[in-house]
């Protein structure tokens, strides 16, 4: 007979064993590789995308981020150009440590600074540590709500009227939010019907990996390949424009991740 814990789904072990402030300490204490990874390929997309529309009529994006967790800083690129910024998740605990951050001062800025001095370096040669303390403000100006998500939905948003959206973020979260490689083209199409024609999906995640954890529990996740995501965009009518990788060695060994690389993805809605 199957253990309680085996007949639990993916939401009620999300709920049960997430927990927001050990997901920072164990996962973004220290900046590395894999962070500089992802922000810099962020930077380079919002500057290629906005930066050279400088005033032109409809720069200023609709961005949706799926999936935030805890974690404010993968939309710091994207307060550079919007502040139509929508975060969201599937736990409530996430958006409220978001949202918690979000109307906090600068004391509660520590662990999130030195990723902000990353992003301020990149836009501007002359940043010091005061312009990471500016860079978060804007974050926290930029981000006009944090709301319930779920991709597994046809209607991901959960009724919300927010969409369409020019742009969505979604990092680490839809490989870890399906139970099995079949559900995965749904968990895409029901984001991408969130995108306006023309908009992007920018995706960051681990190939081949199984699980990541959270104190000594595995949560599982599928082992995702690039072919899986093209195919899976493809279905949807979107074009993937960007691709980058970086191999899982550069990240500290000390990480409990078991992915074999981590991937960076620009796909574009073609209509
Ligand atoms: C590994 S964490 C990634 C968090 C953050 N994006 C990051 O990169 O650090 C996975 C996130 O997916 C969220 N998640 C799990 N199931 C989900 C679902 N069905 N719909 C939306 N988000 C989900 C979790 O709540 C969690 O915040």
């Amino acid at each position: 007979m199957a253990s309680k814990e085996e007949n639990k789904t993916l939401g009620q072990v999300y709920q049960e064993e997430f927990q927001p402030d050990y997901y920072i300490k164990r996962y973004y204490s220290a900046i590395d590789a894999g962070n500089e990874f992802c922000l810099k390929n962020l930077h380079q997309f919002f500057e290629e995308e906005c930066g050279q529309k400088k005033n032109t009529v409809g720069v200023a994006k609709k961005v949706l981020e799926v999936g935030s967790g805890p974690v404010p800083i993968y939309v710091i690129s994207a307060s550079h150009w919007s502040n139509s910024i929508v975060c969201s998740d599937f736990l409530e605990q996430n958006r409220e440590k978001l949202i918690q951050w979000l109307s906090a001062g600068h004391e509660e800025d520590g662990t999130w600074l030195s990723y902000a001095h990353f992003v301020a370096q990149l836009e501007s040669e002359n940043a010091d540590k005061e312009s990471a303390f500016l860079v978060l403000d804007r974050v926290r100006h930029s981000v006009r709500s944090v709301i319930p998500c779920d991709v597994l939905q046809s209607d991901p948003l959960l009724g919300s009227t927010e969409s369409p959206f020019d742009i969505i973020i979604s990092v680490f979260c839809l490989e870890c939010a399906v139970s099995s490689p079949k559900e995965y083209p749904n968990a895409i199409s029901n984001v991408v019907q969130l995108l306006s024609p023309s908009g992007h999906l920018i995706m960051m995640g681990g190939l081949e990996g199984e699980h990541y954890c959270i104190r000594d529990r595995k949560i599982p996740r599928i082992k995702l390949t690039r072919e899986m995501i093209s195919s899976a965009l493809e279905g949807v009518g979107c074009t993937i424009v960007t691709w980058h990788e970086l191999p899982r060695h550069l990240r500290p060994p000390e990480l409990p991740i078991d992915y074999t690389a981590m991937f960076f993805c620009v796909a574009k809605k073609m209509c």
